[in-house]
């Protein structure tokens, strides 16, 4: 762009700029409207509404204290079909009329679905995870260890030993974000863990993809690994039990360890006590089919692709400043874990796409 004389030329390339910025600074708008949606409870109202639900319907639903609001409702939605959240569709005994629709998206924000990944959301939007947004210039000048530290004097995980809510909102995030990717975990993947017969999850949270394992391989020993205050009163099954420890001293061996999203939340040096920990743990183990199995994104790099490939890409990379902000984590590149591999005394390893960003890497001692 001509930064002397504007032409015409000029003020079009200058007016596009402008709208690409609003557009990136008001990314947190479509955050906000939804966080509003789920808090209202929309998408469950329509859902139960069982066919379009018109705005006077939805409002009606609402039961708004002041209905001098309720036209401000029809911007909410307008702004979260745009998002693709919902459709319009025309109702079935009157062509003119319009009432709104659930799309995949919101369908998988519902109560009810399996799926469900709301509380995950939840956790995301709360006010606690994105104080530390604010800090991260702040964060780059001086010497703390995250952006989260400098927002509140401790770490993520020192907050929320001390804040049951926080530790909640966390954990029932943690495991709501679990379901899908289990789901495909014990069917599509169920040839990664056949002929094992023992498995330790280590980080393992309150243990949503060791009890699918577990369910699913009831020969095979599971034993959920994490800090004494996430296992405390967990109850196990047949095939299932908690343990309590800190897994950068030891923890319990077995034919495979599983690392489900725990090495994203370490930086490279944590990554590698952690990695030598699991080779010793596996090595103690006179078998065959001994290995590591992690769950975790394996960043794509992708300068020529079609349009999903790279919003795909761009999700990750908001995941990896996520850690980055939260934790002192990383989302890693296939070179990255390959140097990771090495450097902890590994000989190979595989990689097999699961689901959406999520990757499934076999490591082998
Ligand atoms: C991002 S969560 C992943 C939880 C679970 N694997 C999942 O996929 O939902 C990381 C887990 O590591 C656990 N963790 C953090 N530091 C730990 C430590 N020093 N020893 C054992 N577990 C730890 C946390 O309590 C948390 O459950």
């Amino acid at each position: 762009m001509n930064m002397g004389n504007a032409n015409g030329e000029d003020a079009i390339e200058a007016l596009q700029a402008h709208a690409h910025i609003w557009r990136h600074a008001f990314n947190f708008v479509s955050f906000m409207s939804l966080k509003c949606a789920l808090d209202l409870g929309i998408l469950d109202i329509i859902h139960d509404h069982g066919k379009p639900m018109t705005i006077t319907q939805l409002v009606g639903a609402l039961q708004m204290l002041n209905p001098t609001k309720a036209c401000d409702i029809y911007r909410l939605m307008h702004i979260l079909v745009h998002s693709d959240f919902f459709a319009r569709q025309k109702l079935d005994n009157d062509a003119q009329e319009e009432g709104y629709v659930l799309t995949n998206s919101s369908r998988i924000l519902l109560k009810n679905n399996p799926f469900c990944i709301t509380p995950t959301l939840k956790a995301t939007m709360d006010p606690i995870i994105t104080k530390p947004w604010s800090f991260l210039g702040t964060w780059f000048q001086n010497d703390d260890h995250t952006p989260f530290a400098t927002a509140y004097g401790k770490t993520l995980w020192d907050y929320f030993t001390h804040d049951p809510q926080l530790k909640d909102l966390i954990n029932d995030g943690l495991a709501s974000d679990s379901q899908l990717v289990t789901s495909v975990l014990v069917d599509k993947c169920k040839g990664a863990f056949e002929g094992l017969e023992s498995l330790v999850d280590v980080g393992g949270g309150t243990g949503t993809t060791a009890k699918a394992i577990a369910d699913t391989f009831p020969h095979m020993e599971c034993t959920v690994f994490d800090l004494p205050h996430i296992v405390a009163g967990l109850q196990g099954s047949k095939n299932l039990k908690y343990v309590g420890g800190n897994m950068f001293e030891a923890f319990p061996t077995g034919d495979a360890i599983l690392l489900k999203k725990v090495l994203h939340d370490w930086n490279d040096k944590g990554c590698l006590t952690i990695l030598k920990r699991c080779k010793e743990a596996i090595s103690s183990q006179d078998k065959v089919g001994r290995k590591l199995i992690i769950i975790d994104m394996v960043v794509r790099e992708n300068e020529q692709v079609n349009d999903e490939a790279s919003s795909l890409t761009k999700t990750q990379l908001f995941f990896d400043m996520l850690m980055l902000v939260l934790v002192a984590g990383k989302e890693r590149r296939e070179e990255e874990w390959a140097e990771l591999f090495l450097a902890a005394g590994f000989s190979s390893f595989k990689i097999t796409p699961i689901v959406g960003l999520t990757s499934l890497i076999e490591v082998y001692p």
